[in-house]
């Protein structure tokens, strides 16, 4: 047969990472052609192709060379890749880079009236989860001996039909836990969306497609957050505003037309410029102050 020359990404059919998933791609220059079936899309700028399925069978698809990579939360493939350790396997998937998208945590609750002593009050409880490994391994590391029940789905509701005491479940908001009365305890693994590929090298084949798209899913990653600011200020007040700029972002300065005693400064700014950024600027002295996104490549 003759070897694969289009590289195969894995993305989950739908879900919470789908959409990101997939606009971190058209942000990458690539564009697709959906199968009517809804399970393929066809790469139409680059011999690139999507493959859409279940977010659990991602890293497995890697390992047995289906897919090349795939975007998958860090939580499926910490619990995957403890599975193959457990199972005496060297796994033959690995994080390639972390996409700053579906961050949630994977946490202990209890029933909202149930005291919390630190993890051995968890000392011969049931705890239902999805994330089997994961759950025993935080146990081990803890010195805790507790029933792991293992559940696909649904997990907050476990304890009101008696099937557990206690949960490790995905946390986000916390608006799930709060509408089942269980309270958050212990956060035992924090988690966001990943890109997966193999724990080795590529195949030749396609090393070189691989290649480039790692650089512009590392050129739109670098820029995403990235933000250009915009600011006048007095030359006193220089330094200090210049202390402030978030992620160290170091100045352009110019005149400002008639006023000798003060400037313009404009910075690109790696990571997120909050309102707390903006007011800290502001009283120390900036002012007519603009945050832009920074939409082109960044080199
Ligand atoms: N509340 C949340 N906020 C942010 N990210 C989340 C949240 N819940 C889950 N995630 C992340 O998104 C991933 C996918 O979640 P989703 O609920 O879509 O998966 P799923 O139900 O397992 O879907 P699938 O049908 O593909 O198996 C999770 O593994 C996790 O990494
Ligand atoms: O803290 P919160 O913001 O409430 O988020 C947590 C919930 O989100 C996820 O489920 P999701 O909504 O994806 O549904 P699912 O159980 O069908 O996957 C997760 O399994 C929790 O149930
Ligand atoms: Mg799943």
């Amino acid at each position: 047969m003759k070897p694969r020359d289009r590289l195969r990404i894995a993305t989950q059919k739908s879900g919470r990472l789908s959409q990101p998933g997939r606009e971190l791609l058209t942000r990458s220059g690539l564009s697709f052609r959906e199968s009517r079936d809804r399970l393929f899309c066809f790469g139409e700028t680059l011999p690139i192709d999507l493959l859409l399925v279940r977010d659990d069978d991602i890293p497995g698809l890697i390992a047995e060379g289906t897919c090349d990579l795939g975007f998958v939360g860090r939580n499926v493939l910490e619990e995957l890749r403890l599975g193959e350790l457990r199972a005496g396997r060297v796994p033959a998937f690995a994080e390639l880079r972390a996409l700053g998208f579906g961050q949630c945590r994977l946490s202990i609750a209890l029933p909202q009236e149930q005291a919390w002593n630190g993890p051995q009050t968890l000392a011969g409880l049931r705890i239902a989860t999805s994330y089997p490994n994961l759950l025993a391994d935080w146990l081990e590391k803890n010195g805790v001996e507790a029933e792991v029940v293992t559940l696909s789905g649904s997990v907050e509701i476990a304890p009101r039909l008696g099937k557990a005491e206690a949960i490790c479940d995905l946390v986000s908001s916390g608006a799930t836990l709060a509408a089942n009365q269980l309270r958050e305890v212990a956060v035992i693994f924090e988690s966001e969306a990943v890109l997966v590929g193999p724990s080795t090298a590529f195949v030749d084949e396609r090393i070189a497609l691989a290649d480039l798209l790692l650089r512009r899913l590392d050129g739109v990653l670098k820029v995403r957050d990235a933000r250009l600011l915009l600011l006048q200020a007095d030359r006193e007040v220089l330094p200090a505003v210049t202390a402030l700029l978030p992620g160290g972002a170091l100045p352009t300065l110019s005149a400002l037309e008639g006023r000798a005693d003060a400037v313009a400064l404009q910075a690109v700014c790696d990571g997120e410029i909050t309102w707390q950024h903006l007011e800290d600027l502001k009283r120390a002295g900036a002012r007519a102050m603009l945050v832009l996104p920074v939409e082109q490549m960044l080199a």
